[in-house]
């Protein structure tokens, strides 16, 4: 296996006898910025797990620098750079968005984006000193983001963003992960085709645990055959 940035290969991944990916292939590169869709049950989260090496495929390798990292411990995977930002926020809510931010670097032994840098990236820089417990669902998100990206990462995954955000929390999440990505590579899991589209990223398409389609989201869109798979045709 190459030293590519991020590759995966053959990837299977099956839970007693249920077959949840089968022969998926994915190579990304550095600073580079990839939406996996597909509709319910495809195997996204799933995938996702995978690349992040929080599961072992049960077929497959997934190597981050040339290092296969399935089943590492999640502190090791995170040394290397990885970081994974849940859907559901795990903010304290009794700190300010900056305390918050200095809580997620305890411990990193990384090199750090100054403060009002990462502050500035995750839109917050106006809202530095309010609690957690006082802000709005999609900034809670964006503090999320923000802490998950401290520690200076060089890939973060994303599984559904924008989940349960307004249509301009949505938009702002598009042009959050748009700045993100000046400096690090992103993938993100989305169910939102809206925001899919803002986001204008490289995009894979599952179906049924495999690999159906990849390529600019333009194209994804426009695909006869992928809409088929989201109605349900195929
Ligand atoms: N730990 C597990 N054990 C058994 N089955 C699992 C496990 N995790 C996922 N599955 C099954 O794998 C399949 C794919 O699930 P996954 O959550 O990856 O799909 P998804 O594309 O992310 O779906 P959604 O869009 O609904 O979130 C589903 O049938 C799910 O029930």
């Amino acid at each position: 296996m190459s030293s590519s940035f991020l590759r995966a290969e053959k990837i299977g991944m099956r839970f007693g006898g249920l077959q949840v990916l089968s022969d998926i292939d994915l190579e990304i590169g550095e600073r580079s910025l990839t939406a996996i869709i597909g509709p319910n049950g495809a195997g996204k989260s799933t995938f996702l797990n995978v690349l992040t090496g929080v599961l072992r495929p049960t077929e497959g390798v997934v190597a981050f620098r040339g290092q296969a990292i399935g089943g590492l411990p999640l502190h090791r995977i995170a040394r290397l750079g990885i970081a994974r930002k849940f859907q559901i926020p795990s903010i304290f809510s009794s700190l300010t968005v900056v305390e918050n931010l200095q809580v997620a670097r305890w411990g990193s032994a990384r090199t750090e984006w100054p403060e009002d840098e990462l502050l500035e990236m995750i839109g917050l820089r106006d809202r530095r000193s309010v609690q957690g417990a006082e802000l709005a669902h999609g900034e809670k998100q964006w503090l999320e983001i923000g802490m998950a990206i401290a520690s200076s990462p060089t890939l973060l995954l994303l599984d559904e963003p924008t989940a349960g955000m307004t249509p301009q929390e949505t938009a702002d999440t598009a042009a959050l992960i748009h700045r993100l990505n000046k400096k690090l590579a992103v993938i993100a899991v989305e169910h939102d085709i809206s925001f899919v589209r803002a986001l204008g990223a490289d995009t894979l398409v599952l179906h049924q645990g495999r690999f159906f389609r990849q390529g600019p989201f333009a194209e994804i869109e426009a695909d006869e055959a992928v809409r088929d798979v989201y109605l349900g045709r195929r």
